[in-house]
């Protein structure tokens, strides 16, 4: 999707050109919910000249009460008009950044802590960090309320074509919508469970993919929803199958291009110094930023042998088990692969993690380990401890440990975000373990 650059006039043309009568403003929660403030189009002057509030009190882990009025500052390069809803004329979205009432970026926005972190990586001397993903969903049928059931649509296979493929036409449609939206798609097949799929777009510097992620969630779910099906980017939806990851390919630029390209790499690998220690970086903070690339109790059902997922901290720049992959593109599209995340991240908070993780590899001159490129998963306990091979954290409890102890984490959300965050997941994972579940009644009942 390719950044436009749109005037206050320009909006004001387009909006009158193209009958729009409503503007959807939207900000991210800490969740990674997308929230929106609906108004008609005679607030586009305010908007425009950053005088719109918002009572930022009922958003999940913002404000408290006594500090709840907010403003909303739109980024002018989100304008797009939704093809949706048209009956009351048509709505455009644009997605603003949180200010506080005295005039300040709100710390507690995830959006504008990236932007945060995205100004310390320039002052390191690089233009952009670019980030790809690769988010995989499942399509589920719903009951006549429009609920989601847990009934499948297909008995699809990886790439398989219709007619097992029958989400092939609500995809199909998906893409050509994101398309007709402004993104470029690369890719868009069946995924290797029943009802799996994924669709992938063109990388883009990191707060602009994190801003399509967000768009391409709701596409996604609104024209799935024409068909009846919900679709869900839930990690582990359903047992014994694969689950949905959402691979995020990496890579920093600079004036030169890319940095992480060295055609004279000493191993190689065509790898600059700069990709090693940013790899380091990732390496060292793997078990704590997984609690922001996989921040649910459900994420870690996903991170299990057997599944495609990643289970141990290790890369490879030959073998898809690890966590981190280097694929074997060279020059621009040089990258590295990191594999762990998935779709119930908050991208915001996901892209500062990792590139807080990466440039602390870069600043401390952090060597990776050595790569693993054999298959990870027939590797017995000792060949891994051998190998230097850890674990990523096996849940959302084990992960927040790993996360309170590491300081450039704390650094990468702020301390707003860093507190907030941590007291929301310490919640839900206590919520989670006062649970007693079916499997639990299955197994121990008659036991007992
Ligand atoms: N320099 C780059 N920096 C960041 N991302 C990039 C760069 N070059 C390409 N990409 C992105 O990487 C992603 C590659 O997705 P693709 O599905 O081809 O990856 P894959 O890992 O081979 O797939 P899979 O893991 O499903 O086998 C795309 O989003 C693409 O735009
Ligand atoms: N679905 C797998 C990834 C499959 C793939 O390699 O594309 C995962 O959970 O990460
Ligand atoms: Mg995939
Ligand atoms: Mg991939």
């Amino acid at each position: 999707m390719a950044k436009q650059s749109y005037s206050k006039d320009d909006i004001r043309r387009i909006v009158k050109e193209e009958n729009v009568n409503f503007l959807r403003l939207m900000f991210t929660d800490l969740f990674g919910t997308i929230k929106n403030v609906e108004v008609p189009v005679s607030q586009l002057d305010k908007l425009l000249d950053n005088k719109l509030m918002f009572d930022g009190s009922s958003i999940d882990g913002f404000v408290r009460i006594e500090e709840s009025d907010m403003y909303l500052y739109p980024d002018l390069s989100t304008w797009l008009i939704m093809p949706w809803n048209t009956e009351h004329g048509k709505i455009a979205r644009i997605i603003c950044e949180v200010y506080t009432s005295d005039r300040k970026p709100f710390e507690g926005d995830p959006r504008n802590n990236l932007i945060r972190v995205l100004n310390d990586m320039r002052e390191a001397g690089y233009t952009s960090f670019n980030c790809g993903t690769e988010p995989e969903f499942f399509l589920f049928k719903m009951n006549e309320k429009g609920e989601p059931t847990t009934e499948l649509n297909d008995k699809g296979s990886y790439f398989d074509l219709s007619p097992m493929d029958l989400g092939e036409n609500c995809r199909r449609d998906i893409a050509l919508e994101l398309e007709r939206l402004g993104f470029n798609v690369e890719a868009s097949h069946h995924e290797v469970a029943p009802g799996q799929h994924e669709i992938d777009f063109k990388y883009a510097d990191a707060l602009s993919a994190a801003d399509h992620i967000q768009t391409f969630k709701l596409v996604v779910k609104t024209i799935a929803r024409k068909y009846n099906l919900w679709a869900t980017f839930m990690p582990k939806p359903l047992n014994g199958v694969n689950g949905s990851g959402m691979h995020v390919n990496m890579s920093l630029f600079h004036d030169q291009g890319n940095a992480f390209y060295d055609a004279n790499d000493k191993n190689g690998l065509e790898l600059s110094s700069d990709a090693y220690h940013f790899l380091g970086g990732l390496m060292k903070h793997a078990r704590s930023y997984t609690a922001v690339t996989n921040p649910t109790v459900n994420s870690y059902k996903r991170l299990v042998p057997g599944y495609e997922a990643p289970v141990y901290v290790a890369w490879s720049a030959s073998n898809r088990s690890p966590m981190i992959r280097i694929p074997s593109a060279r020059g621009l599209s040089t990258r590295l692969e990191l594999r762990s995340v998935d779709a119930s991240t908050n991208p915001y908070l996901a892209f500062a993690a990792v590139l807080e993780a990466g440039l602390d590899g870069i600043k401390n001159g952090i060597e990776p380990p050595k790569s693993v490129d054999r298959n990870i998963y027939v590797m017995d306990e000792d060949e891994r401890a051998a190998a230097g091979i850890a674990d990523l954290p096996s849940t959302l409890h084990n992960a927040l440990k790993e996360f309170q102890t590491d300081p450039t984490m704390k650094k990468a959300l702020g301390p707003h975000i860093y507190q907030s965050f941590l007291e929301a997941k310490r919640l839900e994972w206590a919520s989670y373990r006062q649970q007693v579940s079916e499997w639990e009644r299955d197994q121990y009942m008659e036991l007992y």
